[in-house]
């Protein structure tokens, strides 16, 4: 008797410490959510318009009111380097035309995707300032790519630092963008990061990728991540991309 009623007594206390914690998580979202509302960039009253689609004709790779004065000077030097045309801007154009050809093609059994079905790449869903602020430069004959880059709030890890995930995203969209114009399209098959140094919310990084080797279908590529100063080295990656077989996959 004893026995079945202290064991109903652990239960109890069980499901009551349970029902505490679940309603101690619940009040701390509650009270993140609010916090989160008081800050006026927070974006969540307005996602319609926040949304980017395929179609936008704004070019986000420009200056915005955003950014800071490193990255304005950064971005300014490479328009620099691109007068003697060793280097190219990428302009958002270019980079919606290539995810546009992406849409539409079918491989490994993915449906091309119907006009306008979806928004904008990940690192362009974001308002201005809040996620990815970055520009990206071309360098055919050296097989590089330069992104300038400025991590937003919503972009966070440990507080006040990037998210590690953040950081390989830009990484490896750089990369992907140098791999397709290297060799056509290709899809990251790895990519391997080490994080050295963590990087600081609203701080300007300068991503440089480049093709290592190229083996029939594979692209090999480095890339390293440092700070605008280029003292503080960040991040390196290397990673390798493998292009579409389309042929094997229409089949
Ligand atoms: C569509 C792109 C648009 C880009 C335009 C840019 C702008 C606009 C869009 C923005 C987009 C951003 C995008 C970001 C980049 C992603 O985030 S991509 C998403 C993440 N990656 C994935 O989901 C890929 C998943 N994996 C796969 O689909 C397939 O494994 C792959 C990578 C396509 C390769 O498959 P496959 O074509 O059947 O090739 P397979 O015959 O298996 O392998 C070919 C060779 O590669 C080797 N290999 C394959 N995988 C590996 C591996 N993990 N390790 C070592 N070797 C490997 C094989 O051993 C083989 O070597 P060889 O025997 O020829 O020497």
């Amino acid at each position: 008797m004893r026995e079945g009623l202290r064991a109903t007594l652990a239960v109890s206390a069980g499901f009551w410490c349970a029902l505490g914690e679940m309603l101690r998580s619940c009040a701390a979202r509650l009270r993140m959510l609010g916090a989160l509302r008081k800050d006026e960039h927070w974006p969540a009253r307005n996602l319609g318009p926040a949304l980017r689609w395929f179609s936008s004709e704004k070019d986000f790779c420009l200056p915005n009111p955003s950014w800071s004065e490193d990255l304005r000077h950064l971005f300014h030097q490479f328009m620099k380097k691109c007068e003697d045309g060793s280097w190219t801007y990428i302009s958002e154009k270019e980079m919606l035309d290539l995810q546009k050809k992406a849409s539409e093609l079918s491989f490994q059994n993915v449906k091309p995707m119907k006009k306008k079905q979806f928004p904008s790449t990940l690192t362009r869903n974001f308002q201005e300032g809040l996620g990815f602020e970055y520009a990206m430069f071309y360098n055919k004959d050296e097989r590089r790519i330069v992104c300038l880059f400025q991590g937003g709030p919503l972009l966070q890890g440990f507080p006040g630092l990037l998210h590690g995930g953040a950081i390989v995203t830009m990484v490896d969209y750089s990369i992907s963008i140098l791999s397709t114009k290297t060799i056509g399209f290709t899809m990251t098959a790895y990519i391997n990061i080490t994080y050295k140094r963590p990087i600081p919310i609203g701080s300007v990084v300068v991503i440089n990728g480049q093709v290592d080797k190229i083996e029939e279908r594979k692209v090999f590529l480095s890339s390293s991540v440092h700070s605008a100063d280029e003292k503080t080295l960040y991040s390196e990656a290397t990673s390798l991309f493998v292009q579409l077989n389309l042929e094997k996959s229409e089949t």
